[in-house]
């Protein structure tokens, strides 16, 4: 089974990603983490991060497996990524990637912007993660608290309602829930509670493919 989490920033698609995959055995890929990876690698060489083609060639070389996710948590990762993910020729380089990820045999979990339209629009089920901006907020600013790293509240604010505009505005894959997704508002849910809730579609969906399948 192909379990695609879409959403904002800091909505809590990755912890609930990562509930999912340890609850059903199954690999997970917080795709967030290769955009931040192209971002931070184009920073560290000096480049811009409006260039198309410079950024896509980085894409095009990224090791996953090098992936260092302490390094790429940071405030000004998440801003990087979203520069350099509005880029097309970058999530084309991206993609072959992911999609191999989502459809490798038993299944897998991947979270991000455009897993249920884009990475993988069959998936069995997709749920569309969201909280409103100032909840979404104070838990980022939580976060990168206790990573030390102590930007105030309203700056995380201001990051998080500056990065939901790029990323839904942009024309290539923009965040956007996909048609058959369910949404799972987190506003008034702790970590428990939304995984509970999805718990219980992903198992509702499964039954449901069971039925059809033995009455088929
Ligand atoms: N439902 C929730 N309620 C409160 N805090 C949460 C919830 N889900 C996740 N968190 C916390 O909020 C922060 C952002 O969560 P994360 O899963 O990384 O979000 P995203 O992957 O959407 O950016 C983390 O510190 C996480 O522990
Ligand atoms: N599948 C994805 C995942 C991330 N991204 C981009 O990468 C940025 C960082 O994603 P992330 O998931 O690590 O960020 P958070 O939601 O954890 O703050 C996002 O703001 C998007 O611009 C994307 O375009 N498509």
């Amino acid at each position: 089974m192909i379990i695609a989490i879409d959403g904002p920033a800091a909505s809590g698609k990755g912890t609930l990603a990562r509930r999912l995959a340890a609850h059903f055995g199954l690999p997970h890929l917080d795709t967030g983490l290769l955009y931040r990876a192209v971002g931070r690698i184009a920073l560290d060489r000096g480049l811009d991060l409006d260039d198309a083609d410079a950024t896509a060639d980085i894409a095009e070389q990224l090791d996953v497996a090098e992936l260092d996710e302490a390094r790429l948590r940071g405030r000004e990762m998440g801003e990087a990524a979203s520069v350099v993910a509005a880029h097309p020729k970058v999530r084309k380089a991206l993609l072959d990637l992911q999609r191999r990820f989502a459809h490798q045999r038993g299944g897998a979990v991947l979270d991000g912007r455009d897993i249920g339209t884009v990475i993988a629009p069959g998936a069995e089920m997709k749920i569309f993660v969201t909280a409103a901006p100032d909840i979404r907020a104070r838990r980022r600013h939580l976060e990168l608290e206790r990573r030390g790293d102590a930007p105030s509240f309203e700056d995380v604010l201001a990051d998080i309602r500056k990065r939901d505009i790029r990323d839904a505005g942009r024309a290539d894959a923009p965040l956007k829930p996909a048609p058959d997704a369910h949404i799972l508002d987190t506003t008034a849910l702790d970590a428990d509670g939304a995984f509970d809730v999805a718990l219980a579609l992903v198992t509702g969906a499964s039954r449901g493919a069971g039925a059809r399948n033995a009455s088929s």
